[in-house]
């Protein structure tokens, strides 16, 4: 985001100070970052960053001149970290114009340069979830039409995870455009003409993709160049080519990249060490969710934001023991598997983790204590891990062994492979606990972070220095007895060294060998030739071993560093392990079942529940949920339910239920039902409820319309689709007949296996006409007091509607609720009038009749004129008759 610079930086610099020019000199570099300056203890901003940050950190802003000028805030260096964080998060990068000399050393103007160049997508943001990602993506389009292909890359700098995908075809940059929405990344890189010359919104109206990216950074476009981006790529992982990545043939995902690459060295990010391959993916080897479902089906975040994350499928599944394990799952429930060996393989493993409860449990204990290995080690690779952290990444190695030997009692073949492949890194658990002391201080620079006995040298230097303290006390217990000052002290500050410290009273009885230093307002400080000699002994010591602990850290980064490879894949194995064990769990404490999958149309499930509504109700004690059942097949059996019934009745929670057991069965954990037969899925389109689009300035029906159409066109009978209360956002009778011509359409060409829901009874009618076309209706009971929901879905149409009944329940005014039934029964009269008026042996034109009575009439004159028999003027009469009909 940048923020927009109004002031004359040239003009300014003219009459300016060594110091400022410094600082304008950045601000041209960088116009598009705040910058901060150090200057002593202080990061100042000035004039419009001054400005802008005072406001959004609530900070004081004041003056550099008189005549306030040149408007100036600032924080304190140490505590920098938060206020930058937060300008992080708002979207905004930031520069760090750093002082390159000791300020105490120089007799000029200090040196100033720009370390660091601080963005959403590259700086750690340490309130980071342990499921989240925090993405930093680049996209490359090259080519154009049919020949286009558009690239995507995405790189998580806390876990070094970096893959690259392409999608070709004049429908690339939607596709690519849905992606980001799916993966939601926090900063964007694209070339500086792109954003520009593709229209953004045009082609893709549906996507939540780019609006909701916070942070878009314009790159020079000759970065996105292949001449220029892929060598990057192979320079920086030192390969000759990039086929070995997969990425060989997919120059597009190769230069978004790349040109990410070259984000990252131009904005000087140090430590790219744990970046240490990556990998191409596609999206078909998925089942595909676009961001329109993902949202919908609340996968990962709730409908709308603010709202708790209870209402999330990651919530209800989230029984994971490590933050890889959860990131998994968050990564898995956005894409489930396709592929039929796969998701057996994981049944299978989970299955058996479910039905032994001990082997589970001890699996599941021995993870217990596992810290974020891809993290720290994204820490350590960004020079940001002190030893304690080291530490801690031994205590997570050390726990490794045994999580190896709880998953090798398992039998199955995913857990076997697992067990056989998983490598428990014990080498590099010896090396940490071989180096670092077992109470190791937060920074190195405190010392003793290096174990007694790995070097010689630094033994006997600590030994020394020791030794030297000792010396000291010595010093101070015999010069109190020499001079009679119980309470002379020998101390130590940065400025002075070591001192030998008396009361103003006790002054007088120094004697003659101690040497002035310092004079308090209570106390008087001296040195001898004996003290300093120890000073010099202890502190040249001390900085002696400083060093050697820095440079043995420094090489144990490297080895670390050299072997993150190896822990980036012990990571994926270990998340995968706690993935398959929280499904194991999950479906012993809950009753899941296994899924049958197979290679058919069938989608079929008996006694299911919605595994969120039904947890909810569970955790606040609202009743029990009705499990339904579903029977589906789109190659002979019934291939679009339409479900009717009153509102409140269940229908889009037996909608959404249906979605969301075919992601679980196809995660490969068990589902909350007594069983579920299901074929393959490989997209589930959803269009369901309103959007909240608007405020982004489409309207809720064009919203509609445009996920429609998407479904329509791109569906197959491979697919499951959702439509909930298609058509509500238009007139009645235009939303009703593109419901009813949708329908046809997925019924008559797609095959797709469909849930309908819809207010709209007359639908229920296209059950004469459509064969493979089922009604069911969610039922309620009539009663004395009102209606019940009974949440159950059973065959046939539903009778009548409820709102009104509905309405009422939700507390309409009486009086509206009566004046509402005459309403509708004037309606509802009129109605059947125009039903018995229509010829009862032409079903469909009936149905027509329903809802266009006017142009039916018309129609019928139409049909029965004797156009040969006719003159010219009875046509032109029959005409005007005609007209005048319309216009009422
Ligand atoms: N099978 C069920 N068992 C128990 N409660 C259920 C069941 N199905 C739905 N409910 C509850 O009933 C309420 C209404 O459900 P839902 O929103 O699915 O109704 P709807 O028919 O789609 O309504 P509308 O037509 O107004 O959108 C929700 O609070 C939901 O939790």
């Amino acid at each position: 985001m940048a923020n927009e610079t109004v002031t004359n930086f040239a003009a300014e610099a003219a009459g300016a100070t060594p110091a400022m020019r410094q600082y304008f000199a950045a601000k041209e570099q960088y116009p598009d970052c705040l910058l901060f300056c150090r200057i002593g203890d202080f990061y100042e901003l000035f004039y419009e960053d001054a400005i802008l940050v005072s406001r959004l950190l609530q900070l004081t802003l004041t003056a550099r001149d008189r005549e306030k000028k040149q408007p100036m805030c600032g924080v304190p260096y140490h505590a920098a970290e938060v206020y930058l964080q937060k300008l992080l998060r708002m979207g905004y990068k930031i520069a760090l114009l750093e002082q390159m000399e000791d300020p105490k050393l120089t007799k000029s103007v200090v040196r100033r340069e720009v370390t660091r160049v601080l963005t959403p997508g590259t700086a750690l943001d340490p309130t980071l979830g342990a499921e989240q990602s925090n993405y930093l993506a680049s996209v490359a389009v090259l080519g154009a039409g049919a020949m286009q292909s558009c690239g995507v890359a995405l790189l998580d700098l806390s876990t070094g995870e970096f893959r690259a995908t392409e999608f070709a075809g004049s429908g690339g940059w939607a596709a690519l455009v849905d992606e980001l929405g799916r993966v939601r990344p926090v900063e964007l890189l694209y070339g500086s003409g792109l954003l520009g010359g593709v229209n953004l919104a045009g082609e893709s109206e549906t996507a939540v993709g780019l609006d909701a990216i916070r942070t878009k950074t314009a790159v020079e476009e000759w970065v996105f160049t292949a001449e220029y981006a892929v060598p990057l790529v192979r320079n920086h992982f030192k390969v000759h080519s990039l086929d070995g990545m997969g990425l060989g043939g997919h120059e597009a995902a190769a230069v978004a990249a790349g040109a990410l690459l070259h984000y990252m060295r131009a904005t000087k990010q140090g430590g790219l060490e744990h970046v240490d391959g990556l990998r191409f993916y596609e999206r078909s080897t998925c089942l595909e969710l676009d961001a329109v479902s993902v949202r919908n089906l609340e996968l990962v975040e709730p409908l709308f934001s603010g709202e708790s994350a209870q209402t999330t499928l990651f919530y209800t599944m989230d029984a994971c023991c490590t933050p890889m394990g959860k990131r998994l799952l968050r990564a898995s429930l956005l894409r489930p598997a396709s592929e039929m060996g796969e998701i057996e393989a994981r049944l299978e493993a989970v299955g058996e983790a479910a039905g032994d409860l001990r082997r589970r449990e001890d699996l599941r204990r021995s993870m217990d204590g596992l810290l974020d290995l891809e993290r720290l080690l994204g820490r350590v690779a960004l020079d940001s891990a002190g030893p304690r952290e080291v530490m801690a990444l031994a205590k997570t190695l050390g726990c490794l062994p045994g999580v190896v030997g709880a998953v090798r009692l398992f039998e199955s073949a995913r857990w076997r492979e697992l067990g056989e492949s998983v490598d428990p890194l014990e080498d590099l658990h010896e090396m940490i606990v071989r180096t670092i002391a077992e109470e190791p201080p937060v920074s190195i620079g405190d010392g003793g972070a290096i174990r007694v006995g790995v070097d010689p040298d630094l033994d006997e230097l600590r030994e020394l220095s020791r030794s030297g303290r000792q010396a000291l006390a010595a010093i101070e217990e015999r010069e109190r007895e020499r001079t009679g000052i119980g309470s002379l002290k020998v101390r130590f500050n940065n400025v002075f060294g070591y001192y030998l410290e008396v009361t103003k009273a006790n002054a007088k009885a120094v004697p003659a060998d101690y040497e002035r230093k310092q004079t308090l307002v209570n106390a008087e400080r001296f040195t001898t030739p004996e003290l300093k000699e120890y000073e010099t002994k202890i502190l040249t010591a001390q900085e002696r071993s400083g060093e050697i602990e820095r440079r043995i850290f420094a090489e144990l980064r490297r080895q670390l560093l050299e072997a993150a490879g190896r822990m980036r894949e012990t990571a994926r194995k270990i998340a995968e392990i706690d993935l398959l064990g929280c499904f194991g769990h999950l479906a012993a404490l809950r009753g899941w079942v296994r899924p049958q999958v197979e290679m058919s149309g069938v989608l079929e499930f008996v006694q299911a529940r919605h595994p969120v509504v039904e947890r909810r109700m569970e955790e606040s004690g609202g009743g029990r949920f009705v499990p339904n059942s579903v029977h589906l097949d789109a190659d002979v059996g019934p291939a679009v339910l339409l479900i009717t019934g009153p509102n409140m009745g269940g229908k889009s929670t037996y909608l959404r239920m249906a979605a969301l057991l075919v992601v679980m069965a196809q995660m490969g954990s068990f589902v909350p039902a007594e069983g579920m037969r299901l074929g393959l899925v490989d997209r589930i389109y959803t269009r369901i409820g309103a959007s909240d689009n608007v405020a982004r300035g489409r309207s809720t029906f064009m919203v509609e319309m445009t996920e429609t159409a998407a479904i329509l066109n791109t569906a197959t009978n491979r697919s499951l689709v959702l439509l909930d209360e298609m058509g509500r956002g238009t007139a009645t009778y235009d939303g009703l007949s593109l419901a009813w011509a949708t329908v046809e359409h997925l019924h008559d060409r797609i095959g797709a296996r469909t849930l309908f829901a819809t207010h709209y009874h007359e639908l229920t009618l296209l059950a004469d006409r459509l064969a493979r076309l089922t009604n069911l209706r969610v039922t309620v009971k009539e009663t004395a007091g009102g209606i019940v929901f009974l949440h159950t879905v059973e065959a046939g149409p539903a009778s009548k509607s409820y709102g009104i009944e509905v309405a009422r329940l939700a507390g309409l005014p009486s009086g509206v609720i009566a004046r509402a039934r005459e309403v509708l029964k004037v309606h509802e009269r009129a109605e059947t009038q125009q039903v018995r008026e229509a010829s009862p042996t032409e079903g469909v034109r009936m149905q027509m009749t329903m809802f266009t009575p006017l142009s039916q009439k018309i129609v019928d004159r139409l049909a029965e004129a004797d156009v040969d028999g006719l003159t010219p003027r009875d046509a032109l009469n029959l005409l005007a008759e005609l007209q005048r009909e319309l216009k009422g």
